[in-house]
């Protein structure tokens, strides 16, 4: 399983990154996804914040929670705003449909009710992470209770259940809001409607990682240029 460097520097994803940051204007309510991608948007709205740019945001992790903190953005809450004008988030893969699976970091729960509740919702990324056909792994959140349960619906399906380990604890990564991660290897997604639809109905997953409700896609390139997918 590939390492996550979140304080890596990345041209790629620091030019995909501040490209969808520019679609934020004063007075909107904007969701702030996870990782390291969307950690070069949240600076950016930061800096322009510095600048006048009156924004408030709603966060999908603790890691997003303390760089909105740390760049100036004033927080909200989904109770207070239900409604979101955009929300801009990073993604594992994404493919030519722009269906993307998330999750690497274990946010993709939040980040899934963020995004459902956001009129507009961009993917940030560099161009690793497209891929013509969905086939990384899919990261299941599940209730520690039934671990044992989805590992054999994964297994039932044909996929391979890995509970995702911790890298500096003895034991499982906790999610912050307080489950396990199962990432279920799947092989090549054929339809990714069709397998989020199966997912879904398995008891104690508490979301999965595909996203089908994607709008657009800014992917960064070596050469520092944005293609946008729509
Ligand atoms: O759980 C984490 C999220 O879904 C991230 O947005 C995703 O893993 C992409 O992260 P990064 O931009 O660091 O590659």
């Amino acid at each position: 399983m590939k390492e996550r460097n979140p304080t890596g520097e990345s041209p790629e994803k620091k030019a995909a990154g501040i490209a969808a940051a520019d679609l934020v204007q004063d007075g909107m309510v904007v969701g702030l996804g996870t990782g390291s991608t969307t950690a070069y948007t949240i600076a950016e709205l930061g800096r322009r914040v510095d600048e006048g740019l009156d924004i408030l945001a709603v966060v999908t992790s603790y890691q997003s929670e303390m760089l909105a903190i740390q760049t100036g953005i004033t927080l909200t809450s989904l109770a207070e705003h239900p409604n979101l004008d955009i929300a801009i988030d990073g993604a594992d893969q994404i493919d030519k449909g722009l269906n993307v699976i998330k999750g690497g970091g274990a946010a993709h729960t939040r980040e899934k009710v963020v995004s459902r509740s956001a009129e507009r919702f961009v993917v940030v990324a560099d161009e690793s992470k497209y891929s013509e056909q969905l086939n990384h792994y899919v990261p299941l959140e599940v209730l520690p209770y039934a671990k044992e349960y989805v590992s054999q619906q994964v297994c039932r399906i044909g996929g391979k259940p890995e509970l995702r380990l911790a890298a500096r604890k003895d034991g499982p990564v906790i999610t912050d809001n307080g489950n396990f991660v199962i990432d279920a290897s799947l092989g090549t997604i054929e339809n990714p409607v069709v397998t989020a639809a199966i997912l879904s109905q398995v008891a104690g997953v508490v979301e999965h990682g595909i996203f089908t409700n994607v709008d657009e896609v800014y992917i960064g390139k070596k050469d520092g240029s944005v293609e946008i997918m729509a």
